[in-house]
């Protein structure tokens, strides 16, 4: 049954039970009407209790169900209209989590109690719709606009102690929320429900709301820059103040059709989904997530406290993992203790906020220049700079110093893990981990799997990350992984525009207007452009080892851009210096200002190379830019590097500045039609066959071949295709 009624006394307590997260599927609803029913009709019982199995209230709208027919059997506002109306007290015992249509039922129940360690909130827009079963209706009229906004705007988790504050809760228990909710339901029998119902009450206003939701609307379209949801969420919450109660109910629905007519809630619902697909790894090999066990992680290392060490130490500290943090000297040390230590004590303010004790969740970090003291852990983490040699060195004194059956991770953007391993007993537990910076709050890791790399290290690495709260995609070993690798081609194109007559900003402003969080120069600027010239100079493509006579502009026989060395060799490594691609106030700016200088170099660039100025348009620019990193995508599926479409596109998202809205790189490309990404890469290599980055992909060509089937089928068309490459 989706959901159970038992009695205790005079209160029913009715439980939703729909593993794994009593999403409000049609069954549930089904369910609810009836035990709601019968209780209200039964004349021994006098107040009604709801709540979730397991532990969870529930996840809101069964999320499947919006591209059904499902959807429309019992809508969940009309359910939740039937609880509100009920003569006998409803109160909602809320445990784990309130989320979405779960926190809308909620608010549809007269009261609301929780356990201090359950979250609410209405996450709707994070998926690229609004709350629309009275969400957005509800919320204003008990806690007021501003709030309510803050809360929906941001789809935010509102811990229950936050909730009680803002008066979304009545009342926070540290043991069962049940039982709690049960002897407040009995202590309100035969009160006066009036004020309860929501529904009914007006939404505290003032003169200048509609200049308040205004600059809301103005506000949310510069941060969420392109996405409609927000943008959807703040014209319901307007309606509730314009409009009664019934009115404000229609708006949500409109607007929830005409989010649906965009077609961003669709790539958002993608992208929930792949966050999840991501964690069911599979390997080569045919092991897979469910089939390996991974060993505990009760202990780890951190070795090298630079700014991913920090990072890395207080996201193990943060899930209740005891961390021993080594330096190799005591000034460094002393440098990084501090740090984590401050980034610590600002997690343990939050979770006093939370009413919770920082002790019981944030664990010790033990700070040492020892070696010796890392004898014991289950696993290391090595996050020491950029630098395979170094990287060998640390690698081989672990060797001697921890016990056999520890897992040994490397923090590397794009090393070889094969070479890594190699000077270790124990290959098999090597394994890559990849954190993007700053690593307590990013929330993606590229987890690299080396040719010896075993299942149980994997499973391990993957339910590591989990633990530390990041979405963990398993990736092959090629230089520069997944995420970096696509960056190159892109960060090409851009350059090549640069030289036939772009400037920084304008290639910037299509892509950002586009929804990427930064444009490619303005991410070159943040990055440090010293990075990339570096590995340059190791290659040999710039630097003394480029043989005398080697055409500026190529390498190889291909086609190269020199103008970012020739940035770097003047010292401008972008922001840390204070000038790049762009001008900044001073070195460590953020505020990036087109710069006449560069300007002028381009100019002069572009006659001593006979290059003609040929601007390109914003829609050349986007294509350009966006294909070669489809194009590449598209190789690494064919390397098998990535196992499906979905895990390049939850790189991309998560570390990338992808705009969510667009659902991914290759969902992106699913939608423009992967036909009109062909015929752009081939009129493309066709003019400009010195760069091979741009010659079509064999998979790109195989799937356009086969009719274009939809993303969902990538997976098993690679499969079958990459195996008859
Ligand atoms: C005319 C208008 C009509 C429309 C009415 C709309 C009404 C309403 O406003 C809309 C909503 O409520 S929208 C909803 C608003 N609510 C949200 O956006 C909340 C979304 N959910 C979450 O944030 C997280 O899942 C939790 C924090 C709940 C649990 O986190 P955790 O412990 O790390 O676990 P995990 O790994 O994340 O998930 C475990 C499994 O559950 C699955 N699943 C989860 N939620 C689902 C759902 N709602 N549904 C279906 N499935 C859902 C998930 O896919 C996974 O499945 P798998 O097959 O095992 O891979």
């Amino acid at each position: 049954m989706a959901a159970t009624r038992s009695l205790s006394h005079t209160v029913a307590v009715i439980t939703i039970n729909y593993p794994p997260v009593n999403a409000l599927s049609s069954p549930v609803r089904h369910a609810l009407i009836k035990e709601f029913g019968e209780a209200t009709k039964d004349p021994s019982v006098k107040a009604i209790v709801l709540a979730g199995a397991n532990g969870k209230f529930s996840a809101g709208a069964d999320i499947r169900e919006f591209s059904t027919s499902a959807l429309k059997t019992i809508s969940l506002e009309d359910m939740n209209e039937t609880i509100e109306a009920s003569r006998k007290p409803v109160v909602a015992a809320i445990e784990g989590v309130a989320l979405g249509g779960g926190l809308e039922l909620a608010l549809a129940c007269h009261y609301r109690v929780a356990n201090v360690q359950s979250r609410v909130g209405l996450p709707e827009v994070l998926i690229g719709i609004l709350p629309a079963a009275g969400g957005t209706q509800r919320l204003p009229r008990l806690i007021g606009v501003p709030a309510a906004l803050d809360v929906i705007i941001r789809g935010r988790h509102v811990p229950a102690t936050e909730a009680l504050q803002l008066g979304i809760i009545d009342e926070v228990v540290q043991g069962n929320a049940v039982n709690a909710a049960i002897l407040l339901a009995r202590k309100v029998i035969g009160s006066n429900l009036d004020k309860r119902r929501l529904s009914t009450n007006y939404v505290p206003s003032n003169p200048n709301m509609e200049s308040f939701l205004d600059t809301a609307v103005e506000k949310a379209k510069k941060q969420f820059r392109g996405a409609q949801a927000p943008i959807a969420c703040i014209e319901a919450v307007r309606a509730s103040v314009q409009k009664p109660y019934k009115h404000g109910i229609e708006k949500e629905r409109q607007l929830f059709t005409s989010l649906w007519a965009t077609g961003q809630p669709q790539a958002q619902q993608y992208a929930f989904f792949s966050e999840r697909n991501v964690a069911k790894w599979t390997h080569p090999s045919g092991g897979r997530w469910d089939t390996v066990t991974p060993k505990p992680v009760r202990t780890a290392a951190v070795i090298g406290l630079g700014t991913m060490g920090r990072g890395i130490a207080t996201s193990l500290a943060k899930a209740n993992i005891p961390v021993i943090a080594l330096e190799q000297d005591a000034q460094q040390l002393e440098i990084g203790k501090k740090a984590v230590n401050g980034l610590l004590e600002r997690e343990a303010e939050k979770l006093l906020k939370q009413g919770l004790a920082p002790g019981t969740v944030l664990a010790p970090v033990h700070f040492t220049l020892h070696f010796a003291e890392l004898r014991d852990v289950d696993l290391v983490i090595e996050a020491v700079y950029e630098n395979t040699e170094l990287k060998k060195e640390i690698f081989r004194k672990l060797k001697s110093v921890c016990k056999p059956d520890a897992f040994l991770c490397t923090n590397t953007s794009g090393l070889n893990i094969d070479e890594i391993a190699a000077v270790t007993n124990h290959p098999d537990l090597v394994i890559g981990t990849h954190f993007f910076s700053p690593a307590n709050i990013m929330r993606l890791l590229e987890v690299v799997r080396g040719q010896q790399t075993s299942l149980t290290t994997i499973a391990t690495a993957m339910t590591l990350g989990k633990t530390l709260g990041k979405v963990s995609v398993l990736v092959g070993n090629c230089p520069l992984f997944v995420g970096n690798r696509l960056l190159g081609p892109y960060v090409d194109q851009a350059n090549y525009l640069l030289e036939e007559g772009c400037y920084p900003e304008d290639v910037d402003k299509v892509l950002e207007d586009f929804g990427i969080t930064m444009g490619p120069f303005r991410m070159m600027d943040l990055a440090g452009l010293d990075v990339g010239w570096r590995a340059r100079t190791e290659k040999g493509l710039t630097g003394n080892k480029v043989l005398h006579g080697t055409p500026a502009r190529q390498r190889l026989g291909n086609r190269y851009s020199p103008l970012p060395d020739m940035l770097c060799e003047l010292g401008r490594f972008g922001q840390k210096t204070g000038k790049g691609w762009y001008l900044y106030d001073k070195p460590g700016g953020r505020i990036a200002h087109p710069d006449p200088w560069v300007k002028d170099v381009l100019h002069k660039y572009r006659n001593t190379h006979h290059i003609k100025q040929r601007p390109a348009s914003p829609e050349v620019i986007l294509e350009r830019c966006v294909y070669a990193l489809i194009n590449e995508g598209f190789r690494v599926l064919e390397d098998g590097i990535a196992s499906g479409p979905e895990d390049i596109d939850v790189i991309y998202n998560n570390g990338y500045g992808w705009p969510k809205y667009r659902g991914g790189i290759m969902y992106y490309a699913s939608t423009v039609g992967l036909g009109k990404v062909l015929d752009v890469l081939e009129k493309y290599h066709k003019e400009h066959p010195d760069v091979p980055s741009m010659k079509p992909a064999f998979l790109l060509k195989k799937l356009v071949a086969v009719g274009e089937p939809p993303i969902k089928e990538w997976r098993t068309q690679v499969g079958n295709l990459v195996h008859k490459l």
